[in-house]
């Protein structure tokens, strides 16, 4: 069984939105199997999990009762999207925010182990996004080195990409976001990474994305030569949007992990 099992292309409008409690006790009952998938890994029962994970049924699929609205932004500005969404994914609980990362985090934990990828640059979590720390840890403890962007301090727009393990320094950048303290040393040239998990905060059923509104993304992924490194969009299910505007320095995404959701572009 691979992972497309949990891909739901079916897509449910909002009027038929079922309650958010709805999501929440269906996600429930896949908690156990992730946070076992993930302590194992902790454990040191590493060589197991690997094959394990890489094979086995690591999704699930989830009925359109269950499944979170997909809000309807036809016809809606890029900003005023990014502004709802933004508030969306900022209204979950500690908890529940807890709860989801660790399920996305057991889907990206086994399409990284199928990709063999060795350099995988990540982001720290900020305003609601969702969080990848235990997913950073699953990845030093399989060994997996990984990077964080930082905020360009000469070339507004860009970004580098340093790498990110145990002794790291972190410090905020102008936006309030942790990341690495510069080390030249630590930085990887992109084309040398393997995999780009990116932060978003909408996309759509082609995988569009829109981000924080920097374009730093954008500049970095419109130099990717045959998906190398391989983009990976991680986000809520209650961040995809029914439609993006797109503009023409847009990236698409050729895939979306949520907690509930592995989406290619077709
Ligand atoms: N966790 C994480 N790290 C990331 C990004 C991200 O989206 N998430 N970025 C993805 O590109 C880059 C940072 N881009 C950002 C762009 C705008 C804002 C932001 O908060 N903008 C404010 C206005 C800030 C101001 O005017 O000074 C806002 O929109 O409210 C934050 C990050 C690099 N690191
Ligand atoms: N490849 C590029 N070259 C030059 N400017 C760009 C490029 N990509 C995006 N931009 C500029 O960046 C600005 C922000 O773009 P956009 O709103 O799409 O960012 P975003 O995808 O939301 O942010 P991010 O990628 O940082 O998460 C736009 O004004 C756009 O003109």
């Amino acid at each position: 069984m691979t992972l497309t099992r949990y891909m739901n292309t079916a897509e449910i409008p909002a009027e038929s939105a079922p309650a958010k409690t709805t999501y929440f006790s269906s996600i429930n009952k896949h908690l156990d199997s992730a946070n076992q998938a993930l302590s194992a890994i902790d454990a040191g029962n590493q060589h197991l999990h690997i094959d394990n994970l890489a094979h086995q049924d690591s999704g699930f699929e989830l009925s359109n009762q269950e499944r979170y609205a997909l809000f309807d932004s036809q016809g809606m500005s890029r900003d005023f999207i990014r502004r709802h969404i933004r508030e969306e994914r900022k209204s979950f609980t500690p908890a529940e925010q807890h709860q989801l990362a660790l399920i996305a985090s057991r889907h990206m934990l086994a399409e990284i182990q199928q990709r063999n990828a060795e350099h995988v640059a990540l982001y720290l979590s900020f305003d609601g996004e969702l969080a990848t720390e235990k997913l950073i840890e699953a990845l030093w403890h399989i060994g997996v080195k990984t990077y964080l962007p930082i905020v360009h301090p000469f070339c507004p727009g860009h970004l580098l990409f340093c790498h990110y393990h145990s002794e790291s320094v972190l410090i905020k950048n102008k936006f309030g976001i942790l990341e690495p303290k510069l080390n030249v040393q630590d930085v990887i040239p992109t084309p040398k990474l393997d995999m780009i998990v990116t932060p978003l905060v909408a996309f759509d059923g082609a995988c569009n994305r829109m981000g924080m509104g920097g374009g730093y993304y954008d500049r970095t992924l419109k130099n990717s030569v045959n998906n190398k490194p391989f983009a990976v969009g991680f986000a809520h299910d209650c961040q995809q949007v029914s439609h993006l505007p797109v503009e023409c320095w847009d990236v698409p995404l050729p895939l979306v992990i949520t907690p509930t959701r592995r989406l290619a572009r077709s």
